[in-house]
């Protein structure tokens, strides 16, 4: 029996995909007009957050999906795994420092119903611990800055919440903060936040999404202080449009701000040009490691918003993009793991890896 905390087989199944881009809004582009989530696509969009049904054959009591496996293997050879893949990476990592960067949600916790019960598994803490060892590590989340840390507490790690948009760095790293500040062990640190002039506007809007999607049994709406979501896994399939509806027609009167899709989430954050792939170009610059090739920054994540920073690392042709998945997504990610379980195995190899070279050349 798996008795892995952080395996999907002792957890509720994933299983979003990732809505086309026509359903993306970014601040380049020319926001959608917001009048019926049906006529524009964002409803499709929610919906195609499920995995597609396997079949279940009755007599043996298995679930097969025969065009699903041929789907799957194709997917898997685009975006192999990182484990049964790990020689290749190790040939690229030797003679270099890693930069790890991680997601939170669906990379280091399985995702539950509950945003507030998405804990972190002990083995999995302990294994990040053992990679903040080796080789500079920072989590990159959706969430706020100081959920994140709650939750992962850790304190050798670089923390950046809201997608990136507040990010903490000791106030011995270079960069460019736009505030000095104390951590929870009161240390000087400095703090970069983009969108800090968004911060009341978020709180309005968080307040008034709290009111609207009341009536609406299983809806819940996160402040993340720089941003907001709206999540709807737990609501009706059935009022999902109304959800979406809701918080499309209220955010008409807040140009500055916009909507992405999460897993089962809708996020509303600022319209300015910054994401989870701007706060790793800023964290590689902050601590010297830009477009130098004694670096090899790894990120590796499970959602729509970690493909900004996977989008960085291809084309800055330095490092790559680890996507957590146990269904075929497109994605510009270089490999694959299917869940936690998976990163967890992939970070402890890549620490034995480490030590091992270590141990080799005596250094
Ligand atoms: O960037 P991340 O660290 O991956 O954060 C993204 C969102 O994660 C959380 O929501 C997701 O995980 C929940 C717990 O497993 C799940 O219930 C929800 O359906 C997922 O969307 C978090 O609650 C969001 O605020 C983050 O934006």
């Amino acid at each position: 029996m798996d008795t892995d905390p952080d395996s999907p087989v002792n957890k509720p199944r994933l299983g979003s995909s990732f809505p086309s881009g026509r359903f993306m809004m970014n601040s380049r582009k020319k926001i959608p007009k917001l009048d019926d989530v049906r006529s524009n696509g964002w409803l499709e969009a929610m919906i195609s957050s499920s995995p597609p049904r396997k079949r279940l054959v009755k007599d043996f009591n298995v679930e097969i999906a025969p065009e699903d496996d041929f789907a799957q293997r194709a997917w898997m050879l685009k975006y192999p795994s990182a484990i049964t893949s790990f020689s290749h990476i190790a040939a690229q990592a030797k003679d270099k420092k890693i930069a790890m960067f991680l997601d939170y949600d669906g990379t280091l916790s399985p995702i539950v119903d509950d945003p507030d019960r998405a804990l972190m598994s002990d083995a999995m803490r302990a294994a990040v611990k053992d990679v903040a060892k080796y080789f500079p590590t920072a989590i990159i989340s959706g969430r706020s800055r100081d959920k994140v840390y709650e939750l992962v507490g850790l304190t050798e790690l670089y923390y950046a919440g809201s997608h990136g948009m507040d990010i903490m760095t000791p106030a011995n790293v270079n960069g460019s903060p736009e505030d000095t500040n104390s951590d929870q062990q009161g240390e000087e640190v400095n703090l970069f936040q983009p969108a800090k002039e968004f911060i009341p506007v978020i709180e309005e809007v968080y307040r008034s999404l709290v009111e609207l999607t009341k009536g609406i049994k299983g809806a819940k709406v996160e402040n993340h202080k720089f941003c907001a979501s709206v999540h709807y896994r737990n609501v009706d399939e059935k009022d999902w449009p109304l959800v979406a509806q809701r918080v499309h027609d209220h955010l008409k009167q807040y140009p500055r701000l916009r909507l992405t899709h999460g897993r089962k989430v809708l996020e509303v954050r600022p319209v300015i040009e910054w994401n989870k792939g701007k706060a790793v170009e800023f964290l590689l610059e902050s601590l010297g490691l830009s477009n130098n090739d004694d670096f090899l920054p790894i990120f590796i994540g499970d959602d729509k918003t970690d493909e900004d920073a996977f989008k960085v690392l291809r084309e800055k042709k330095q490092g790559f993009g680890i996507l957590v998945s146990s269904v075929p997504k497109e994605s510009n990610a270089f490999y694959s793991l299917r869940d936690p379980s998976e990163v967890k195995k992939f970070l402890k190899t890549l620490v034995k890896w480490r030590k091992m070279e270590e141990d080799s050349t005596g250094h």
